[in-house]
């Protein structure tokens, strides 16, 4: 079975259009774990402009499920997660002024940087995920740094599968099964959806967990959160 971790970073930002506290992150994050979701992802940034710092400290005491801090490990963020202490942290090498992450880590370039990143959030008892493309030289450049997963950027998989490209998850199944033979646990988000979470689940071996935010919010409002929820455990048992 694969892990839903719901990213409820749409719905910060949805609170933050208007100043006040609707809709109220905590009360969501309670409502997607009691629908069946297993995980809560939120992605910090420097601006706050989506979930904010506090909100991360606030959310930790009521996540019953794991929660999953990704962000680009600057020593606010690292100070935040050592205090809060997740169950993981995903690594994320934001780029400046990026409306979304857009791309994965170059573990060969910052092997060196990621390895000491990653030996202190794992001294802190704080499982460790990298986000990279699907590349194996990429993956093997993690497997180098110590980390205990991987998580695979799906946004190409979501673009080349929406254009009806039978081969979209070849790539992303390869890189699976050199890190599962490396030793590595498999997260894969980005893009994914209703629409392309079945066969990227088919094509895909050994994924423990998928972090989906943007499109599962957004298809909640015409479904509702539940009925969403309950739609992806189904395609991702
Ligand atoms: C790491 C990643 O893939 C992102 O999708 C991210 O966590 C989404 O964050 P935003 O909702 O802030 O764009
Ligand atoms: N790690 C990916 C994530 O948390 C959600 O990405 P998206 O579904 O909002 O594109």
């Amino acid at each position: 079975m694969t892990k839903l971790s719901v990213n409820i970073n749409k719905i910060a930002t949805l609170r933050n259009a208007r100043g006040g506290n609707v809709p109220d992150v905590i009360e969501a994050a309670k409502k997607i774990e009691s629908f069946g979701a297993q995980g809560i992802t939120v992605h910090p940034r420097p601006d706050e402009r989506h979930i904010r710092y506090n909100d991360v400290r606030e959310l930790k005491p009521v996540i019953k499920t794991e929660f999953n801090i990704e962000g680009k490990p600057i020593q606010d963020f690292m100070n935040l997660v050592l205090a809060v202490k997740p169950e993981q942290v995903t690594l994320v090498p934001d780029a400046e002024n990026a409306i979304t992450s857009n791309a994965g880590w170059d573990t060969l370039k910052n092997g060196l940087y990621l390895k000491e990143v990653i030996a202190d959030f794992k001294s802190h008892g704080i499982r460790t995920s990298i986000f990279v493309d699907p590349d194996k030289k990429m993956v093997e450049g993690a497997a180098e740094t110590g980390t205990d997963r991987i998580e695979l950027y799906t946004e190409k998989f979501a673009v080349d599968y929406g254009k009806g490209d039978k081969n979209a998850a070849k790539t992303y199944a390869e890189c699976a099964k050199l890190a599962h033979e490396l030793g590595l646990g498999i997260n894969a988000g980005h893009d994914l959806s209703l629409e392309n979470i079945a066969f990227f689940h088919k094509e895909v071996p050994y994924l423990d967990e998928v972090s989906i935010g943007h499109a599962l919010i957004s298809e909640a409002l015409y479904l509702g959160l539940e009925k969403t929820i309950h739609q992806y455990l189904k395609l991702l048992k």
